[in-house]
């Protein structure tokens, strides 16, 4: 069994609720995870507002998430053409869009941060968020490599404040990282937990440690798989091929690395870098420096590893 909340021990217990029932949430960011988690949250019944900082990429967003249920309803109603339609319909009456803020947090039980993976920007972001949300709401972060407690430090709501890493793509991915830090709340922690599952995840209990479970063993992964190709060890290929029949994985790690996007991987690895730098996990690649400096960025600009269009 992956988790056992029960038995984590929290410093801190002063919460001002008691574990929320999250029916209304918030999501900051509407990108790729934005959309992706906004989609399953309006799929299961939550009311749900996205938040950007344009109509236009708000537009995007929701035509993503069209895209995506239409992907998901051509196989849950594959007889039933016209109950996939309404389904559709039913899931983006449950999303609402704005630019504001303010207003969005308004009444909601959860806010779920996806923005861009900045310490400064995000910590800004909750900082203001802390002065308009109301007090029972619960603060978490889809952050893939920074502190949670660096982010929930600009708060005064330290109790109400985890983590909960998605997977990309939402939608299909079924594993949701449930991350408290020393003052997280065991309400908090439950309540985010509970969600994750009312989701229709399996969440796993994390620590607030570098990468958390899964991109504390991938993202060296990902890296060695590049210096392995570096040092003429196997064409990239071949190595993609030798993964995905060699142990399953459904991509590569060439692969992969152009689907999250190598900007994102190789952000993480400096981080990581400057925390630890004499751990060989985290050393850099040539390569990997030359293919984000020349923007080639993976599947999202064309070009990463390899050629899209
Ligand atoms: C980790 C290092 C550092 C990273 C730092 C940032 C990242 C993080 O913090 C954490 C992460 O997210 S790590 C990334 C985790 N994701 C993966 O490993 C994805 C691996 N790939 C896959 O699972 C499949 O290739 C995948 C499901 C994507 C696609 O499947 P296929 O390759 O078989 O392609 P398709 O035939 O197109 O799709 C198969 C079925 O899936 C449905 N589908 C795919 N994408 C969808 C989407 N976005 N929305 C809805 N449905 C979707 C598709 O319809 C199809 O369904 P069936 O027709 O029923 O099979
Ligand atoms: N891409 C991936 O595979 C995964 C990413 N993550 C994490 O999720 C977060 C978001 O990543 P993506 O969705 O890939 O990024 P993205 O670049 O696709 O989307 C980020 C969105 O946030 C918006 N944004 C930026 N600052 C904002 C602000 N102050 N207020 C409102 N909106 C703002 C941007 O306009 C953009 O639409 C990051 O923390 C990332 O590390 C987590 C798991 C997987």
């Amino acid at each position: 069994m992956a988790f056992f909340a029960h038995q984590i021990r929290r410093g801190f217990s002063s919460s001002a609720v008691r574990n929320v029932v999250i029916k209304q949430v918030t999501i900051i960011g509407g990108g790729q995870m934005g959309a992706g988690i906004a989609q399953v949250a309006a799929s299961t019944g939550h009311s749900v507002t996205l938040v950007d900082t344009s109509d236009d990429i708000l537009k995007k967003s929701i035509k993503t998430i069209e895209g995506s249920l239409k992907r998901v309803v051509k196989k849950k109603f594959a007889d039933k053409p016209e109950a996939g339609e309404e389904f559709i319909q039913k899931v983006l009456k449950n999303v609402s869009t704005s630019t504001d803020v303010g207003s969005a947090v308004q009444g909601s039980d959860l806010v779920l941060e996806a923005i861009v993976e900045n310490l400064k920007i995000k910590q800004d972001l909750f900082s203001r968020l802390d002065k308009l949300a109301p007090a029972h709401t619960i603060f978490a972060s889809n952050t893939s490599s920074l502190p949670i407690s660096d982010i929930s430090s600009a708060t005064n709501r330290l109790d109400r404040f985890g983590g909960l890493h998605f997977f990309n793509p939402v939608p299909m991915m079924k594993l949701v990282e449930v991350i408290g830090t020393s003052t997280t709340s065991q309400e908090t922690f439950d309540s985010l937990l509970n969600f994750s599952k009312v989701l229709g995840k399996t969440p796993v209990s994390c620590k607030d440690t570098p990468g958390f479970i899964v991109n504390r063993l991938f993202v060296p992964y990902l890296y060695e798989a590049i210096r392995l190709y570096e040092r003429g060890h196997g064409s990239k290929e071949d190595i993609d091929i030798a993964m995905k029949l060699g142990v399953g994985y459904p991509m590569g790690p060439f692969e992969l690395s152009d689907y999250i996007g190598l900007d994102t991987i190789k952000f993480i690895m400096d981080g990581w870098r400057e925390m630890d730098p004499d751990n060989t996990l985290f050393a850099p690649s040539e390569l990997m420096d030359k293919l984000v400096a020349e923007g080639k960025l993976g599947k999202k600009t064309g070009e990463g590893f390899y050629k899209y269009k």
